[in-house]
């Protein structure tokens, strides 16, 4: 399978360069990087750590969806709501890692997926996406007797907050719940914010050095805490994730899918 990576020369897009050279049945179809970037030109191994592999990073998005059978884009909201578009129009497999994507975005992302698989999930690693299910489970079993507060830690050029792993958790607490987390989210406290109303789900963000990803769900009652806790130590769990959802949509309908399908979770 011929796979490209949009914003190759990122913090994922090095890790994926690195994880598609090394799975068996993959090739790299190219590469590109924002128009007008440092990385245009440059042989998209020699950028990842790798020997150099013949290919540049070039700006010519089209290009690579007309060539790849799947394309792997982790770079931004504005980017891969364009990248979405072309993937429908090439209808070439699309695997989406991006966070910070809002509803106005979301919404072309969801109408490309009409003409193409594509696989969206704020994590691609296999702990988060248990993670999910657990969160799911312990939200329903416990109700709103535990107070729920979701942590989270990230590395200083993390550029959206709360993370979509963090946002993505309290949406499956409050799906345990029977409740929508836009009617009960908390996402950010400052100055006298009274006290905590029942059924709140509130959000803590910290930023700094090179923390991969931290990730804490607290249930918390009188008398006791539970808590569900994922660290993430290396992004190759996020490139894995992300290489086995392409080569899962490979010959999947078109259609919006999650890396819990893909993982049968
Ligand atoms: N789902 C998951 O499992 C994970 C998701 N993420 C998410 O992935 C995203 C990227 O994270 P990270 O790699 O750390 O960020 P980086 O900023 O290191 O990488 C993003 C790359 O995309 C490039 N880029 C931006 N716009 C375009 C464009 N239009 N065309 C091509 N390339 C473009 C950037 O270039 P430039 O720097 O020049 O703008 C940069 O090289 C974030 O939203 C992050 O939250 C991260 C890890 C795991
Ligand atoms: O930006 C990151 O680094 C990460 N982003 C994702 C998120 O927002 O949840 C996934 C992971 O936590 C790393």
């Amino acid at each position: 399978m011929k796979i490209g990576v949009v914003g190759c020369a990122g913090r994922m897009g090095q890790m994926l360069v690195r994880e598609i050279a090394a799975t068996p049945g993959c090739t790299l179809a190219g590469g590109t990087e924002r128009v007008g970037g440092p990385a245009l030109g440059k042989d998209i191994g020699t950028l990842a750590g790798l020997e150099p592999l013949g290919v540049v990073a070039i700006e010519d998005a089209a290009a690579l969806f007309a060539e790849a059978d799947a394309v792997i884009d982790f770079t931004s909201p504005e980017a891969s709501v364009r990248h979405a578009a072309l993937a429908a129009q090439s209808q070439t497999v699309l695997v989406i890692g991006t966070t910070g994507i809002g509803p106005v975005q979301q919404e072309p992302i969801a109408q490309a997926a009409t003409h193409t698989p594509i696989v969206q999930s704020p994590n691609m690693s296999l702990g988060v996406n248990l993670l999910l299910a657990l969160v799911e489970q312990v939200g329903r079993a416990l109700g709103d007797d535990y107070d729920i507060d979701i942590l989270e830690m990230h590395h200083r050029n993390k550029v959206d907050a709360p993370s979509g792993t963090a946002l993505g958790l309290g949406r499956w607490a409050a799906a345990g719940r029977g409740v929508a987390l836009e009617d009960v989210w908390q996402k950010v406290r400052d100055g006298h914010t009274g006290v905590r109303p029942r059924g709140e789900i509130g959000f803590a963000t910290l930023r700094g050095g090179d923390v991969i990803g931290d990730h804490t769900v607290v249930f918390a009652a009188e008398g006791e805490r539970v808590e569900l806790t994922h660290k993430a130590s290396g992004r190759q769990i996020y490139a894995k994730g992300a290489v086995r959802a392409a080569l899962w949509a490979n010959d999947k309908q078109p259609g919006l899918y999650s890396m819990k399908d893909v993982l049968g979770l």
